[in-house]
C-alpha cells in the first residue's frame, strides 16, 4: 500500500539566520495527518524557527521541506498559527477580532459573523462576543485567539508556547479544549512548549531537541487513547511518561 503524504516533511534541513551560526542541522521530520506532535528542547533550540520555517515566514537554508504537499508558502492558507501572546487588536470586540481572518480573505460579513460566533461559542465564550481584549482574563484571551485560528479550519495548526503565560489552572483547562477541538475539527497539531506534562497530555510524539545547532535528540510516542481528560495526569502512567521525556531533557541540558 502507498504510505500517505505527510502533512510536514522536512528532509535534512539546515537553518541559519543571514550569516549567523547554524540554528537548525540536518533536521528529517515527517508529521503524519492527525499528529499532534510537540517539540521540547532547551532555549535556544530552534522551536520557534521550525514552526516559522512551516509557515513559510522564513526559508530553509538548505535541505527539503513540504508542506501539505507543497511548498510552505503554498500551503500558507491552510494552515493557521497562535502565538503566546493572543495578538488580539484592542480597539475589536472579540467577535470583530474573530472575524479578522475571514474579513481579510474577502469572505462576505453574514457568513463572516456566523462562522466567528460559532468558533468561539465553541471555546465557550458565546456571551463575551461583545467584549473588548481589556475586558477578557489572558485565558479567555487565548480562547479568542484559538477561536480566530479556528474559523480558517486549518488542516495544519502551529501553537508556540500559547499557554505560557497562564496559571496552571487554566493552562490544564484550555489543554483539554485543545484536545476537544481537534476531535471536532480533526486538525493535525506541531506545538512548541517548555512544558513535559503539557507535551505528553496533548502529544501523540514528543521530539526532545538539543542546542548549539539545533537537532532533535530523540523522539517518545506517547499511546494514550484519545479524547484525554484531565484524569490521566493522575495515573501512573502518565508520570512514568513524563519521567521518561523529563530525563531526555536533562541529558541536552547537561550536555557540553
Ligand atoms: N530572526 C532571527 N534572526 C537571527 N537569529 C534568530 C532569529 N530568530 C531566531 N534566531 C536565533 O536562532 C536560534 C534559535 O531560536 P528559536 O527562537 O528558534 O529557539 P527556541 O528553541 O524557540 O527558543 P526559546 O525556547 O527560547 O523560545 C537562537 O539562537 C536565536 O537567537
Amino acid at each position: 500500500m502507498e504510505e500517505a503524504t505527510p502533512i510536514v516533511k522536512f528532509t535534512a534541513v539546515r537553518k541559519r539566520y543571514g550569516a549567523g551560526p547554524l540554528v537548525l542541522d540536518g533536521l528529517d521530520l515527517a508529521v503524519a495527518a492527525g499528529d499532534f506532535v510537540s517539540l521540547i528542547g532547551p532555549s535556544g533550540c530552534g522551536k520557534s524557527t521550525v514552526l516559522k520555517l512551516v509557515s513559510g515566514l522564513n526559508p530553509v537554508s538548505e535541505g527539503g521541506l513540504a508542506v501539505l504537499g507543497t511548498r510552505p508558502k503554498q500551503a500558507r492558507d491552510r494552515q493557521a498559527f497562535i502565538f503566546q501572546d493572543a495578538t488580539l487588536l484592542p480597539w475589536l470586540t472579540a467577535q470583530a477580532n474573530a472575524e479578522l481572518p475571514l474579513r481579510l480573505r474577502g469572505v462576505a460579513a453574514a457568513e463572516r459573523h456566523t462562522r466567528a460566533a460559532e468558533a468561539l461559542a465553541r471555546v465557550g465564550l458565546e456571551k463575551n462576543r461583545d467584549y473588548y481584549p481589556r475586558q477578557l482574563s489572558g485565558g479567555m484571551k487565548m480562547r479568542v485567539s484559538i477561536a480566530r485560528a479556528m474559523t480558517l479550519s486549518p488542516e495544519l495548526l502551529l501553537l508556540d508556547e500559547p499557554f505560557g503565560a497562564l496559571d496552571e489552572m487554566t493552562r490544564n483547562r484550555l489543554n483539554e479544549e485543545l484536545l476537544q477541538l481537534r476531535e471536532r475539527q480533526k486538525f493535525t497539531a506541531l506545538f512548541v512548549t517548555h512544558s513535559v506534562s503539557e507535551a505528553v497530555f496533548l502529544s501523540n510524539r514528543i521530539v526532545v531537541m538539543a542546542a548549539h545547532p539545533g537537532r532533535i535528540h530523540a523522539e517518545v510516542a506517547v499511546d494514550f487513547p484519545y479524547p484525554r481528560d484531565q484524569a490521566l495526569r493522575e495515573q501512573p502512567e502518565f508520570q512514568a511518561k513524563v519521567t521518561e521525556v523529563s530525563r531526555l531533557l536533562h541529558q541536552v541540558e547537561e550536555a557540553p
